[in-house]
């Protein structure tokens, strides 16, 4: 995970015209999100720059070139580890810790054995971006808007600087503070409407003054024409009404 973030950090200290060059041409992807590095628009609210995996066995990526200063800090050369490797190391180990958590998270929400796996079985969508958030300003420190994932499962892994707040249920914004080695686990909408909102987790940044932050979010998703609509454990016979509409996936996304 440090590997990762440096790796990460090395990459976002580069100049702008070089980190503008990580991306695909116009029309050149057949990827189904624009993979490489983006900075969000001045006009937009959330502040900060971004670099979209895919699985790196999708063929679809864009990286960063190489040598460009991203391949070689002190610590990489002494790790002897090549960026790459670190990448699709690290994406493999987020999609494996994403089938165990969701298989955790089946019995937790008192689901079938394995259901989640069964339900959510095409890995083709799931993605992952490194992040990088500017400091504060005195004027403004949105880093990105509160929100709720889309998806299934997100993994955050965090640099110290701190910034990532979950809504609690009282309304308040609890700070999600860096934890040396840990990751933070959010449910997506997925998992949202399928437990007729029992689990949820709407997420901000705020920015911090004086110093970037550096995250790595990891999308476990669902793909293609999947329906979703609440389980019948929580909603019907359970008692509650639905609170959802049933839909495809990939009519929402
Ligand atoms: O950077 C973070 O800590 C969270 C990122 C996030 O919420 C997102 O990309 O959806
Ligand atoms: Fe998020």
């Amino acid at each position: 995970m440090a590997r990762a973030l440096d790796l990460s950090a090395a990459f976002f200290a580069l100049p702008d015209e070089e980190k503008a060059k990580v991306r695909p041409a116009e029309g050149a992807s057949a990827s189904p999100l624009p993979v490489g590095y983006a900075r969000q628009p001045a006009h937009s609210a959330d502040k900060n720059e971004y670099l979209l995996l895919f699985n790196p066995k999708l063929g679809l990526n864009h990286y960063p070139a190489q040598p460009a200063g991203f391949s070689v800090s002190q610590r990489q050369t002494e790790l002897h580890f090549s960026p790459l490797d670190a990448l699709e190391e690290c994406y493999a180990k987020l999609t494996e810790l994403g089938l165990l958590i969701q298989d955790i998270l089946s019995e937790c929400m008192g689901l079938p054995p394995g259901f989640l796996a069964q339900y959510n079985t095409d890995r083709g969508f799931d993605f992952l971006t490194a992040l990088r958030y500017f400091p504060a300003t005195t004027d403004e420190n949105n880093g990105i808007n509160a929100h709720e994932d889309g998806n299934c499962i997100t993994f955050v892994l965090q640099d110290g600087v701190g910034g990532l707040e979950v809504l609690g249920q009282d309304g308040r914004w609890v700070p999600a503070e860096p934890v040396e080695g840990s990751i933070v686990v959010n449910v997506g909408d997925v998992l949202q409407v399928l437990s007729n909102k029992n689990v949820g987790a709407t997420h901000r940044v705020v920015r911090r003054p004086g110093a970037h932050r550096h995250s790595i979010a990891f999308f476990l998703n669902l793909h293609g024409n999947k329906w979703v609509e609440p389980l019948p454990e929580f909603a019907g016979d359970a008692g509650d009404p639905p609170r959802y509409r049933g839909f495809r996936y990939n009519e929402y996304m």
